[in-house]
C-alpha cells in the first residue's frame, strides 16, 4: 500500500475526495435544474418531465453494475474511472451544446427551429451521463477504500465519512448556483433563460474532476482485478443450483448451504466469497423503499414546494432551491452523529453499527386553488365594469345582483348560451382564458380588464401587458413576489397602481371607468383574487427534510461503509453496486407508483409510501439482527493459507491418500468459515 501519510491517511484520499467533490456538484448541478429545461426548453408536459427525470436517475443507478463488472473483472478501478469519466465530461458537453437555442433558431425569434435536434442531443447527453456517473461511482468509492491498509479500519471509517461530506458539499454548491446560471439571459441573436450555462458550469466541473484524479496517478494503490469475477460467479452459481437439482432426492445428505453444492466443481475460496455477497445481498432486500421516499425530495416535494409560501425574512426562497436543505443537514449532522452520537452510543455499550431509520413524511396540504369546472362544464365569470350595482338574469338561473366592479364566478354547461346581457357586464369562458392551475415557480398570474372606454397600456418593470382595448382583457403575465408598480397609460397621461404580492397567487385586476389619468389612481383599480397566494409557509418542509436526512446519516453513510467492508476482495466494486442498485429500484418504484398508478389523493400517496417504509423497517430491524458480521481478509487469508499448504504437501508427496486429505482439511477450512460467520452482532 501506498505510505505517504498525512496524519495517519494515505496522501492519495485527498485527490480521490476532490474528485468526487467535483463529481457530485456536476451530477447534482445538471440534475437542479433538469426538469425545468425538459419543461421549458424541451417543452414537455409535467408528467412526461417527472417520467424521464426518474427514468435518468433510476439509469443513474443501475449503470453501477455495469462499471463494477468492467473494474472488477477486466481493467480495474482506476482505469474504469478514468474512461468512464471521459464518457461523463462529453455527456455534460453534450448537454450543454443541446440547449443552446440559437443552433437551430434560424428565423431568430429566440425559440429552436428543430426540437428534435435538441431533443436527441440531450438524450444522447444524458445516456452518457448516466453510463459515466453511475459507471463509476462504485469504483470511487471502493478505490478510496483500497487506499487503506487492514489496520486502518478507524481511518477507512472516517474516510467514509468524509467521502459522504464531499458529495453533500458538492451538491450543496451546486444546487445554489445552478439555478442562479440558469435564471440568467444568454444567446447569440436572442436572449433567453440560460440552460446551456447551467449545464456547461457542471461539464467544466467534470473535467476538473477528471484532471484531479490523474494528477494523485502516481499516489494510488491499484488493486489488479482478478480476471472474469462475475461470469466466474454466475457459473458457480448456476453449477450450484444445478447440482442441487440433480441431488434432489433424499438419499443424498444435506449440506449446509446450497451454494456448498458448487463443490465438486469449484473453489472453496469462491464458494466462500458467493456466499459472502449473497448474505450481503439478501440484507439489502427491504431497502429500495428508503430510496422511493428519499429522492422524492427532486420531484413531488419540489412541487409541493411551489404551492408553499417562501418568503423567509430577508431572504426568498425559490421550490427547487428547498433541495438544498438536505446537504446542509448533512454536512452539520454526519460531524455531530461521528463524533459525538455514535461515541456516545459506544459508551453506552450498545452495538449501533447498521442503522436504518424511517423518516415520517408531513404532510401538509392546503387548500388555494378554487373549484375548477369539470370537463363536461365550462366557468363563466361575470365582471360588472359598472359604478352601480346591476341585476343579471341568466337563462335557467335565478336572477343575480352583481355589485360594482365585482366579479361573480359562475359554472355552467357548456352549450347554454348567454345573450344580452348589459354592457357594462363582460362575459369571461374560463375554458379558454383562465387561469386553472398555480403559476410556476411560485410566481404570480397577473391580467388586467380595461374597464374604461378608452384603450390603456399597463406595464411594470418586470412585465409589459401591452394596450388593452376598451371593455378587454390582457394576457396573462408573471410577476415574482413582493411590491409591483404598475403604469397605466393612456397617450401621454399616466398613473401608477401599487400592490404587494406573496406566492403561486393570480389575480385579475379591474380598471374602473371613473379612473383619471393624472391622478392617484390606486382606488380606481380593483383586484380580484382568482387563486390564493400560497399560504402555507416553506419552512414546514424543513421538518421532513431533517427526518429523512437523519435517516440518511444514520443509514446511507454506514451502508457505504458497510458495503466495502463486508464485500470479498475480489467484489469490492460490485457490492458497491448492489448498494446502489436499491437506489435504482426505489426510483423504479416511485415511477410506477407515484406516475403510473395515479393515486387521486396526493396525502392518500404518502401514507401509502410512509405505511410501506414503516413495515419494511420492522422488517430490516429483525434481518439486520441476525446478520453476522464477517472480516472477508481474514477469511480470504485461511483459504489461501489452506491452499498453499496444501500445495506444499502435493509437492513432497503425491498420493492418493494426501489428496484425499487435502479435500478433508479443505473441508474443514470451509467449516471454519462457517462457524466464524455464526457470532452475531
Ligand atoms: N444526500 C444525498 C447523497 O449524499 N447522496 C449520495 C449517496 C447516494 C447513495 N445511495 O449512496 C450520492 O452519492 O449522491
Amino acid at each position: 500500500l501506498n505510505e505517504k501519510l498525512v496524519c495517519g491517511y494515505p496522501l492519495s484520499i485527498f485527490f480521490i475526495v476532490v474528485n468526487e467533490f467535483c463529481e457530485r456538484f456536476s451530477y447534482y448541478g445538471m440534475r437542479a435544474v433538469l426538469v425545468l429545461y425538459f419543461k421549458y426548453f424541451l417543452r414537455w408536459d409535467d408528467d412526461l418531465a417527472t417520467s424521464i427525470y426518474h427514468t435518468f436517475v433510476a439509469l443513474c443507478y443501475l449503470t453501477p453494475i455495469l462499471g463494477a463488472i468492467v473494474a472488477d473483472s477486466w481493467l480495474g478501478k482506476f482505469k474504469t474511472i478514468i474512461y468512464l469519466s471521459i464518457v461523463y465530461a462529453v455527456g455534460q458537453v453534450a448537454m450543454a451544446v443541446s440547449a443552446i437555442h440559437d443552433i437551430t433558431d434560424s428565423d431568430r425569434d429566440g425559440t429552436p427551429d428543430s426540437m428534435t435536434f435538441h431533443i436527441v442531443l440531450s438524450m444522447v447527453g444524458l445516456f452518457l451521463i448516466a453510463l459515466g456517473t453511475g459507471g463509476i461511482k462504485p469504483c470511487v468509492a471502493a478505490f478510496g477504500g483500497d487506499q487503506f491498509g487492514e489496520h486502518q479500519d478507524r481511518q477507512r471509517r472516517t474516510f467514509f465519512s468524509v467521502f459522504y461530506l464531499c458529495i453533500n458539499g458538492g451538491s450543496l454548491l451546486s444546487t445554489i448556483i445552478t439555478p442562479v446560471l440558469r435564471a440568467q439571459e444568454c444567446g447569440i441573436y436572442s436572449k433567453q433563460k440560460c440552460y446551456s450555462l447551467a449545464f456547461g458550469v457542471p461539464a467544466a466541473l467534470m473535467v476538473v474532476a477528471l484532471v484531479v484524479f490523474i494528477i494523485g496517478s502516481g499516489m494510488y494503490y491499484k488493486a489488479e482485478p482478478q480476471g472474469n469475477i462475475m461470469l466466474d460467479v454466475c457459473k458457480c452459481i448456476g453449477f450450484a443450483i444445478k447440482n442441487r437439482y440433480r441431488h434432489r432426492s433424499k438419499q443424498y445428505p444435506k449440506r449446509q448451504h446450497w451454494m456448498d453444492w458448487a463443490e465438486e466443481k469449484y473453489d472453496k475460496l469462491l464458494i466462500a466469497q458467493i456466499k459472502m455477497v449473497l448474505k450481503v445481498l439478501f440484507l439489502y432486500i427491504p431497502l429500495p423503499m428508503f430510496w422511493t421516499l428519499f429522492d422524492q425530495k427532486g420531484s413531488r416535494w419540489t412541487l409541493q414546494a411551489t404551492t408553499m409560501d417562501g418568503n423567509f425574512g430577508a431572504l426568498v426562497i425559490q421550490p427547487d432551491q428547498m433541495q438544498t436543505v438536505n446537504p446542509i443537514l448533512i454536512l452539520t449532522l454526519v460531524p455531530i452523529m461521528d463524533s459525538l452520537i455514535y461515541p456516545l452510543i459506544k459508551k453506552c455499550g450498545l452495538n449501533f453499527t447498521s442503522n436504518f431509520y424511517f423518516s415520517f413524511i408531513l404532510s401538509n396540504f392546503q387548500k388555494t386553488l378554487p373549484t375548477f369546472p369539470s370537463t363536461s362544464q365550462s366557468q363563466l365569470k361575470l365582471l360588472n365594469m359598472g359604478s352601480n350595482s346591476v341585476t343579471v338574469k341568466l337563462p335557467g338561473n335565478d336572477a343575480l345582483i352583481l355589485p360594482a366592479a365585482q366579479v361573480y364566478p359562475f359554472i355552467n354547461n357548456c352549450n347554454t348560451k348567454f345573450t344580452n346581457l348589459l354592457p357594462e357586464v363582460i362575459l369571461f369562458k374560463s375554458a379558454t382564458n383562465d387561469l386553472t392551475s398555480k403559476p410556476q415557480e411560485g410566481n404570480n398570474a397577473i391580467r388586467f380588464v380595461n374597464g374604461m372606454k378608452t384603450a390603456v397600456n399597463v406595464s411594470t418593470a418586470a412585465a409589459d401587458f401591452g394596450l388593452i382595448e376598451p371593455f378587454y382583457y390582457s394576457n396573462y403575465s408573471q410577476i415574482k413576489n413582493g411590491k409591483a408598480t404598475f403604469t397605466l397609460r393612456s397617450g401621454s397621461q399616466s398613473c401608477e397602481y401599487s400592490t404587494n404580492f406573496g406566492f403561486g397567487s393570480s389575480y385579475t385586476f379591474f380598471i374602473h371607468s371613473t379612473l383619471v389619468f393624472g391622478s392617484n389612481c390606486q382606488d380606481s383599480v380593483t383586484a380580484v383574487e382568482d387563486i390564493k397566494p400560497n399560504s402555507v409557509h416553506m419552512a414546514l418542509q424543513i421538518p421532513q427534510y431533517f427526518f429523512i436526512t437523519a435517516g440518511e446519516v444514520m443509514f446511507s453513510v454506514t451502508g457505504l461503509e458497510f458495503s466495502y467492508s463486508q464485500a470479498p476482495s475480489n467484489m469490492k466494486a460490485v457490492l458497491q453496486a448492489g448498494w446502489l442498485f436499491t437506489v435504482a429500484i426505489g426510483n423504479f418504484i416511485v415511477l410506477i407508483v407515484a406516475e403510473l398508478a395515479k393515486i387521486p389523493k396526493q396525502w392518500a400517496e404518502y401514507v401509502l409510501f410512509a405505511s410501506l417504509l414503516v413495515a419494511v423497517c420492522v422488517i430490516f430491524s429483525i434481518m439486520a439482527y441476525f446478520y453476522t458480521y464477517i472480516d472477508p481478509t481474514e477469511i480470504e487469508a485461511q483459504f489461501k493459507k489452506k491452499i498453499n499448504e496444501d500445495d506444499e504437501d502435493d509437492k513432497s508427496k503425491p498420493g492418493k491418500a494426501e489428496v484425499e486429505m487435502v479435500k478433508r482439511d479443505s473441508i474443514k477450512c470451509h467449516d471454519e468459515y462457517d462457524k466464524a460467520t455464526q457470532t452475531k452482532m
